[in-house]
């Protein structure tokens, strides 16, 4: 079915050489069972099944990295991805992953000439005042070169890989096959839900492959922090950026990875930096929302006068108002800690559970946020808690929505920042003043107030095309478009109303027929009488008058019963 609906030869020949790296790294039997090895074999892929017995001794967290590895940039950064999920990854996997490093050759400044010279209209030696030939980084999607413009301007240019967007698009078209065929055939994959993962990864890949977006990131950042003067983002020239090229400003300080220049002689403060950089980032998850999503120290320079700039906004994180909110209440239960507002938003966000005792999963994170009940917030480690709560999710086989487990990955990686600058540094001690002000500032009159403000706009907005969406929707009804999906759990009761109404209204007609017959016996002379009035009139009202009373008494009941269930 795969190898029957690839779209290209070139797609064929690269899915002979991923299965041939996985079956020579001891994945063969998994290529079995997915049903494609005797096609590939019948296809002409020569497969080694016979795995080398210095591989054959290796975990299998190493053959999984050494293979991904072999397979190139599009593997290796799908790798980099699973090394944030310790929601479905034990240590030892995540350890392995988190190994991965695009070691990418440099390309020559000559294959690059084409597209430098489309991109930027002449010889980059032309565009730029000076053009450094040597690149100062290559990674597996762009390579970095150092450059001067004419007005002086120390900057950076990042150039993307020539042909690297076809190779990765046709390796996610590879990967989201399999996935497709790993869920269906490989029941023990299920949980990971590789289809949902691959189908994240190449949305997170798409948008790194657009380094222009990368800027438009940045200065969004930057402009959420521009009150904060000790931050630094590198400003972009928009002449020179494109999809396929960045220009910023280049950033000389002292990379995030060399703390051993960080000394107070060249006048810098390791605690303060850690305060600002964590406290920064912080800040742009909780009160923007919107974030570095990968703030390893290779992305981190520090700048005379303690201030820290911030580079690479090619992963961003995202999180609506709600996520926030939650997340605040679960960081704020950490620390205070209450452990049953970190149960409640934990449920919550795995809502999805369904193989799980809700009531244990419940009581095993109050159990576990509980021991740290009268633990002063200096001695809480927010990444040691971060992390135990997930594993504790991931014993549970509940993963995280994917947005969620990329800010657990960023928090975790901030603490360890902080800490290697400031092994005093407490994430939960630094940010559980931030943490009250900005969930106090989110109940405050005036954000409460413009919070009803947009719901009620948000509702007049509805009511507002409310008539275009039932014209709309009655369009469709006449043209028989329209399904109507009945939830049937309790279709017996609706039957049982009915019912029930039925017959009430059967008693009602009665009732009225009685009135309506007595009345007119009433108007006839002659006959018995009682109480001096026509005897069967008489009777008839006061049969009307008991059903009436019946019906009444049946009405308040089933209304009473109604509000109790
Ligand atoms: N504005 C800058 N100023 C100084 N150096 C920079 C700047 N931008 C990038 N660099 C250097 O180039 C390297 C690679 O840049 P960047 O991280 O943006 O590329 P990348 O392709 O996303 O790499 P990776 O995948 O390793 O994160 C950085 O580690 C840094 O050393």
């Amino acid at each position: 079915m795969l190898i029957e609906t690839l779209e290209t030869a070139r797609d064929l020949g690269r899915l002979k050489e991923i299965l041939g790296v996985l079956v020579r790294h001891g994945f063969g039997d998994t290529v079995r069972r997915l049903g494609l090895a005797d096609k590939l074999e019948r296809a002409g892929a020569k497969l080694h099944w016979h795995l080398p017995t210095d591989l054959a001794r290796l975990e299998p967290p190493v053959q999984v990295r050494l293979a991904l590895e072999e397979l190139g940039p599009t593997f290796v950064k799908f790798g980099q991805i699973l090394a944030g999920r310790a929601d479905l990854f034990s240590p030892p996997w995540i350890a392995e992953f988190e190994k991965l490093h695009s070691n990418v050759p440099a390309l020559p400044l000559d294959a690059l000439r084409p597209q430098l010279r489309a991109d930027l209209g002449g010889e980059p030696e032309e565009v730029f005042a000076r053009f450094d030939p040597e690149p100062l980084a290559a990674a597996s999607i762009a390579q970095v070169h150092r450059a001067q413009l004419h007005d002086g301007t120390e900057v950076v240019v990042k150039i993307r890989r020539p042909g690297i967007t076809e190779i990765i698009e046709a390796d996610l078209r590879l990967l989201q096959r399999l996935a497709a065929l790993a869920e269906v055939e490989l029941p023990h994959l299920r949980p990971f839900h590789p289809q949902e993962l691959v189908r994240e990864f190449a949305r997170s890949l798409r948008r790194e492959l657009d380094l222009a977006a990368e800027c438009r990131n940045a200065e969004r950042i930057a402009a959420n922090l521009a009150a904060l003067p000790y931050i630094m983002i590198p400003r972009v020239h928009w002449r020179y950026t494109g999809e396929r090229i960045n220009v910023q400003d280049f950033i000389a300080g002292v990379p995030g990875n060399a703390l051993e220049q960080l000394t107070p002689e060249a006048g810098f403060d390791r605690q303060l930096l850690a305060r600002r950089g964590a406290l920064t980032v912080l800040k742009t998850i909780v009160e923007d929302g919107f974030f570095h999503a990968d703030p390893h120290p290779g992305n981190v320079f520090y700048l005379p006068g303690n201030r820290i700039a911030f580079i690479d906004f090619g992963m961003v994180g995202r999180l609506s108002q709600r996520r926030r909110d939650e997340l605040l209440h679960l960081l704020l239960g950490l620390v205070e800690p209450q452990p049953p507002t970190v149960a409640e938003v934990l449920l919550d966000w795995t809502s999805n559970a369904h193989a799980v005792s809700l009531s244990q999963l419940e009581s095993e994170i109050e159990d576990f946020v509980d021991q740290y009940q009268g633990v002063p917030l200096a001695q809480l480690s927010l990444a040691q808690m971060l992390t135990d709560v997930t594993a504790i999710l991931r014993t549970h086989r509940l993963g995280l929505p994917s947005d969620l487990a990329l800010l657990i990955k960023a928090f975790i990686t901030l603490e360890g920042m902080g800490r290697g600058l400031d092994p005093d540094f407490h994430m939960a001690a630094e940010a559980e003043p931030l943490l009250q002000q900005v969930a106090q500032a989110r109940y405050t009159p005036r954000a409460v107030g413009r919070r009803a403000w947009q719901t009620l706009r948000r509702s007049l907005s509805t009511l507002e095309h409310l008539p275009e969406d039932l014209t709309r929707l009655l369009r469709n009804a006449r043209r028989g478009r329209v399904q109507v999906h009945v939830e049937v759990a309790h279709l017996k009761r609706v039957g049982d109303q009915i019912d029930r109404s039925a017959n009430r209204l059967a008693m009602a007609l009665v009732i009225a027929a009685l009135i309506v017959g007595s009345s007119i016996v009433m108007t006839v002379r002659g006959g018995p009488t009682l109480f001096g009035l026509p005897a069967f009139g008489f009777l008839g009202f006061l049969a009307a008058v008991v059903c009436g009373l019946w019906l009444v008494r049946a009405i308040w009941r089933s209304s009473h019963r109604g509000e109790d269930e």
